[in-house]
């Protein structure tokens, strides 16, 4: 049985992702999550502003950050940017927690639908669209084929599109796993992924164990920082402390003795003096009652 957290769709610009992404969220009562929009949440601007305020490259590792982040969520739809790198090596462990569903449609089709936002997308040739789209659709031809599934969205109602969808979901026996209910802590779920997340910490830090009480990480961290980093500091202090407690025993062991040898009749008055400090104390009455005793 293949296992997998969501569905993700890629292709390129134009070619309906975001479209087919909150038809087939709607349809399956999921969320729908499309990394242009978590973009430009973050930064407050639209994507060609993002582009222009930060450039392609930071732009492209920005991209990365999200799909990182969105890739481990459980029943989500994801729809990828129109212009995203997808490298051999990003597919394999985005396909670890994603069923892929390549969205592609052709030239003619694509054409049309770019040019009804001119400007939207930053990297698009709007000078020579057909140019520009053919050569966008030649780089996506080997990516298609390592998707899980592709749909030709070039003629169709979408409808029928989202039946074709859940057709393969049920034809390819894909399950998705559901997220994790707070009372499933037990269950092996949670283990498993944090190993999962600890394999690909290229993929993300996990933050979310929740087993370990605050406090409790609090002090593995600051063991941990003196135990690594200090360990000579961290030996001494705990050395000093140790010392410190013992000579307060000594100490009062010292003075108890101190105050017993005063404990004589001729002590007199109901005060002694603590040879150690020179301070009169008054005694008390347990102990002038065993002094008169004596
Ligand atoms: N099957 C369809 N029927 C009618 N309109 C469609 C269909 N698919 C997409 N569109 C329209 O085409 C335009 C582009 O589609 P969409 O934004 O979904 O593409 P995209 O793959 O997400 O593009 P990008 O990569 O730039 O984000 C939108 O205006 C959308 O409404
Ligand atoms: O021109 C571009 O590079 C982009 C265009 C849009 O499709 C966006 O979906 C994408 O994130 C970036
Ligand atoms: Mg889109």
């Amino acid at each position: 049985m293949i296992i997998k957290r969501n569905i993700m769709l890629i292709g390129s610009m134009g070619s309906g992702k975001s479209h087919f992404g909150r038809n087939l969220a709607e349809r399956k009562g999921w969320q729908f999550v499309d990394t242009d929009r978590v973009l430009e949440g973050r930064f407050g601007l639209p994507i060609a502003e993002i582009f222009k305020k930060i450039g392609e490259k930071a732009f492209r590792r920005a991209e990365m950050d999200v799909l990182k982040k969105v890739c481990l969520y459980h029943e989500a739809v994801i729809s990828v940017g129109g212009n995203f790198p997808i490298e051999h090596r990003t597919l394999k462990v985005l396909k670890k927690y994603s069923y892929i569903i390549g969205i592609r449609a052709a030239q003619f089709r694509i054409v049309s639908r770019v040019n009804r936002r001119i400007g939207k997308r930053p990297t698009m040739d709007y000078n020579n669209v057909h140019a520009f789209v053919h050569a966008m659709i030649q780089s996506w031809k080997p990516v298609y084929k390592q998707c899980d599934f592709v749909l030709d969205t070039t003629n169709g109602r979408t409808y029928d599109f989202m039946q074709r969808i859940e057709d393969e979901l049920v034809s390819s026996g894909v399950q998705f796993k559901a997220r994790r209910q707070p009372n499933d802590m037990n269950n092996g779920d949670d283990k498993e992924s944090s190993q999962e997340l600890k394999l690909n910490n290229s993929v993300t830090r996990n933050t979310n164990d929740s087993r370990i009480p605050k406090k409790i990480e609090a002090h593995k961290r600051t063991s941990h920082t003196l135990g690594s980093n200090k360990v000579g500091s961290n030996t001494s202090c705990c050395d000093k402390r140790r010392k410190q407690k013992t000579s307060n025993q000594a100490g009062k062991g010292r003075k108890s003795e101190a105050i017993s040898k005063q404990r004589t009749p001729q002590g007199g008055n109901g005060y002694e003096k603590n040879r150690n400090t020179n301070k009169r104390r008054r005694r008390t009455w347990h102990e002038r009652r065993h002094q008169s005793a004596n």
